[in-house]
């Protein structure tokens, strides 16, 4: 009798920042001979690009609380609830070995059917506060894998710290030797996540622009900048004699984080997993209304290591983000710590260890 080939269902949606580490354990568990099937919603599926096409796609009618008008909010639960009833009835039929919730309110389906078929489950949060989602499983999964450590749990609730599983194209980068600024031609990373930042568009380009002379001959800058900011951004780096690659998306990013003495960034939690896996230098403007204020403490481990310089929006000035990008790229033994510090706390090894669990799950 030939072996029944095993199943996931991973449960993801909502933002690029839900899906890049579900994209992640998909690939591996493929890779192992398993069965993956991702379940998320519309918002979701435009994520799924990346994903390999043996991946299969189901598509849920979950419904956003935090998005739309009264009548939204009064038809989300009816929908969620149809879309539990239809998960519910798949996950009976497919019998999956394991199903794992990436957060998101396209997740809930889901995980609501695997908790209802007693299913084995388990919950990724890749942030250092749980998401609404994610705190509402938490305490009904047989597992919480944490991506940003320390992780703020609700009391009871024990996790397993497994980082952020990162690309493979930054794995492969794990640790890439470090080249200290110095008087040769240097390159700065500006991202700010899977959608860009506006405050990083307005306040580092003068920054650069004021750094000494003889620091800034030698500055090549990549800037990720939305399409709205993106002509001012690049005819302002051209008006001040600065050689700039302005881009509302770098597919290359972990080429030029390698390549970069420093990068300039939001505190997303996949952004932060690549520069401490890759290990460099970096300043952090963490994203003031996220969820919990999370981006402040996924920015925290790499902080408190020597890793980053975070500066809080409300005090993100052209002069403060002046004197620290000079600070990093005038000390270069000052950039080596830094660059040592992120690496110490990165964990190129998150998706092994994201696997081993459901493996352990699956029995
Ligand atoms: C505004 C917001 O709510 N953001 C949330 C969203 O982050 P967001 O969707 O912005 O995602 P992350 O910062 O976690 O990841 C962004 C990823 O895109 C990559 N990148 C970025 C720019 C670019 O030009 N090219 C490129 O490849 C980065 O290297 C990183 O790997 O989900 C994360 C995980 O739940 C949260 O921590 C963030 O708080």
């Amino acid at each position: 009798m030939t072996e029944r080939q095993r199943l996931l269902v991973i449960a993801a949606g909502g933002t690029g920042g839900h899906m890049f580490p579900a994209q992640a354990l998909a690939e591996v568990m493929l890779r192992k001979g398993w069965r993956v099937k991702l379940s998320t919603d519309a918002r979701g599926a435009r994520y799924t690009g990346g994903f390999p096409h043996t991946v299969e796609i189901e598509q849920v009618a979950s419904a956003s609380f935090v998005r739309g008008g009264v009548l939204a909010k009064l038809v989300a639960p009816l929908r969620i609830f149809g879309g539990t009833l239809a998960a519910a009835w798949r996950m009976w039929r497919d019998r999956p070995d394991v199903v794992v919730g990436f957060g998101g309110y396209p997740a809930i389906p889901a995980m609501a059917a695997a908790r209802v078929l007693r299913l084995p489950r388990m919950i990724h949060e890749q942030n250092g506060v749980l998401g609404r989602v994610n705190r509402v499983f938490s305490r009904r999964v047989d597992r919480v894998a944490c991506g940003t450590w320390p992780a703020d749990l609700p009391e009871g609730v024990a996790g397993v710290h497994t980082g952020n599983p990162v690309r493979a194209a930054v794995q492969e980068r794990a640790g890439a030797p470090y080249i200290p600024p110095g008087d040769y031609p240097m390159s700065i990373l500006v991202i700010g996540g899977s959608q860009g930042a506006r405050v990083l568009s307005d306040i580092v380009p003068p920054a650069i622009a004021a750094l000494p002379m003889d620091v800034l001959r030698n500055i090549r800058v990549s800037h990720q900048a939305r399409d709205e900011d993106g002509a001012r951004v690049a005819q302002f780096y051209a008006e001040n004699g600065v050689d700039a690659d302005v881009q509302p998306f770098f597919r290359d990013v972990p080429r030029r984080m390698s390549e970069a003495q420093l990068v300039i960034s939001r505190a997303g939690a996949s952004s932060v997993a690549d520069i401490s896996v890759i290990g460099r230098p970096s300043i952090l403007i963490p994203y003031p209304h996220a969820t919990g204020d999370h981006q402040s403490a996924n920015a925290r481990g790499l902080t408190e290591a020597g890793g980053a310089i975070v500066i809080p929006e409300s005090r993100a000035t052209v002069e403060i983000m002046a004197e620290q990008i000079a600070s990093i790229l005038t000390q270069p033994d000052g950039a080596v710590k830094m660059a040592h510090a992120a690496l110490s706390v990165g964990k190129p090894e998150a998706t092994e260890e994201l696997v081993a669990l459901v493996e352990e799950l699956a029995g």
